[in-house]
């Protein structure tokens, strides 16, 4: 299998999701937070009316042999919804869009895995010893299902379930031909990154990247730092790693990033010569913006959406006061800081006064965009809807090809932007059946939103391109 990844855009070939689990279901109002939820929601409404559309969507796009002309048998209760189910014989086990769940399971079908496994999961779980000998003797599917629902075969809660392992984009991400494992920042997140690691280091679909994997170290003595000594941690999440181009990758520092991870990163990638150019962009340290990719992401060569807080202040024309207008600048909540290395001239940064500028410059630069740069504000750029729609992932969107996205339907104003700029709204439940009986072509599609129902993915705090890990895309 091939693996590459060199921009946000190119046609999406592949790429690695997990479906939600039943452990979505078990998380309860007092976890919820600690969990990164910020509610508990409906695990049926969140799988048959949500996620299974976007299933479906990614199947017509990537593997349509497994979907076209078997949609209705696919919808049709009588089968279970086996077809989503990773678990069982119906599942559609595609090649491309790739479930997380069914790796597992393969890796652990080697005795040897299964052992150091079972031994890390318990020792981060606290599991007891009878525990630790129970999931020694579980078969390989069940294990895994285990391992991420958290949930024993008698229905029995073992462990906390991983909630956001569907947010696949930040357990580990693809740079170019590289892995770069993920080093969480919450604690809620811990038995994700584990589960990822052995399987970049042992499913045979990864083979001939064991060489490619990088791994981020501690910071030295890091065990004798006090616990809040934020900046010198080192923890990283993927949806702080942007490869914009082949030779272009922006990582943000956030509430999940650390400086000190960004720093080794950007290192490692100018060290093995993987780019020539490595772009910091540091965030506030806020819920809202756990990851740069909540506040921005392309949507196009030179198309983007961001939050237009983080927009160049001087253009907004309710600034017109100049007093108000500097202390919008400064305001602390939407402070960035952007800086910008070459490997040939690191001595020599360049940094850039606002997120857009740097958006402008990549499209242009990195892109080669001739004509004008747009950029798409969250909430139409209009408060209170810009930031209403922030929360629900209006700028969190998965590019299938250059120009044709897909996101939620409940960000109203953000997609009637869209719509002013030019771009065919269409909803996922119209969308299907032309998919299917063939009166669209995904590949003829231009300038297209895609939506998918929200209501409970929503709460989860993520969108579709925290939603996906792509593995291969192809070159611009
Ligand atoms: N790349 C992203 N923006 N991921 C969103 C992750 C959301 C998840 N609930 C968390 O807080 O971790």
């Amino acid at each position: 299998m091939q693996i590459n990844v060199t921009s946000e855009i190119g046609l999406l070939k592949k790429l690695l999701v997990h479906s939600p689990d039943s452990g979505i279901g078990k998380v309860i109002p007092s976890k919820a937070q600690d969990w990164l939820f910020e509610d508990i929601v409906h695990l049926n409404t969140i799988r048959r009316k949500e996620y299974d559309y976007y299933t479906k969507l990614l199947l017509y796009f990537l593997d349509p042999a497994l979907i076209k002309g078997r949609l209705k048998a696919i919808d049709d209760p009588k089968n279970d919804y086996r077809f989503f189910k990773p678990g069982s014989a119906g599942f559609h086990h595609s090649k491309n869009v790739i479930e997380i769940e069914v790796l597992l399971a393969e890796i652990l079908r080697n005795a040897a895995i299964r052992q150091k496994l079972v031994a890390s999961v318990c020792a981060i779980e606290n599991c007891s010893y009878n525990t630790q000998e129970m999931l020694l003797t579980q078969k390989p599917e069940e294990l895994a299902r285990i391992f991420i629902s958290g949930t024993g075969t008698n229905l029995e809660m073992l462990f906390p379930p991983v909630p956001n392992f569907i947010f696949t984009r930040d357990i580990g991400i693809v740079i170019k031909d590289h892995i770069l494992l993920n080093k969480p920042a919450k604690k809620a997140r811990l038995r994700e990154a584990l589960l990822m690691k052995y399987i970049f280091f042992n499913h045979p679909l990864f083979k001939d990247y064991r060489n490619n994997i990088i791994e981020l170290s501690d910071s030295p003595y890091h065990f004798l730092l006090p616990v809040d000594a934020d900046q010198y941690n080192v923890t990283l999440e993927g949806g702080d790693v942007m490869v914009v181009s082949s030779q272009h990758v922006v990582i943000g520092i956030s509430e999940r990033t650390s400086m000190a991870a960004a720093h080794q990163v950007a290192t490692t990638l100018f060290k093995k010569n993987i780019v020539s150019k490595v772009t910091l962009v540091q965030i506030p340290q806020k819920r809202e913006y756990m990851h740069i990719d909540t506040i921005f992401t392309q949507v196009k060569k030179d198309t983007w959406v961001m939050l237009g807080a983080f927009s160049k202040k001087q253009a907004k024309k309710e600034m017109s006061d100049l007093i108000l207008r500097a202390i919008e600048d400064q305001k602390p909540e939407t402070a960035v800081s952007i800086t910008q290395f070459r490997k040939d001239n690191i001595s020599k940064p360049v940094r850039f006064a606002s997120l857009e500028d740097l958006l402008v410059d990549i499209s242009k630069k990195d892109l080669k965009v001739k004509g004008p740069v747009r950029i798409i504000h969250s909430g139409n750029d209009e408060f209170p809807f810009d930031l209403r729609e922030q929360w629900t992932d209006s700028c969190n969107l998965l590019a299938l090809k250059d120009g044709v996205v897909v996101g939620y339907d409940r960000n109203d104003k953000t997609l009637e932007a869209f719509r002013k700029a030019g771009f065919a709204i269409i909803d996922i439940k119209t969308l299907l059946p032309q998919l299917e009986s063939g009166a669209v072509h995904p590949q003829k599609l231009k300038d297209t939103f895609i939506t998918i129902p929200s209501a409970e993915l929503s709460r989860a705090r993520g969108g579709f391109h925290c939603m996906s890990m792509p593995l291969l895309r192809e070159t611009l």
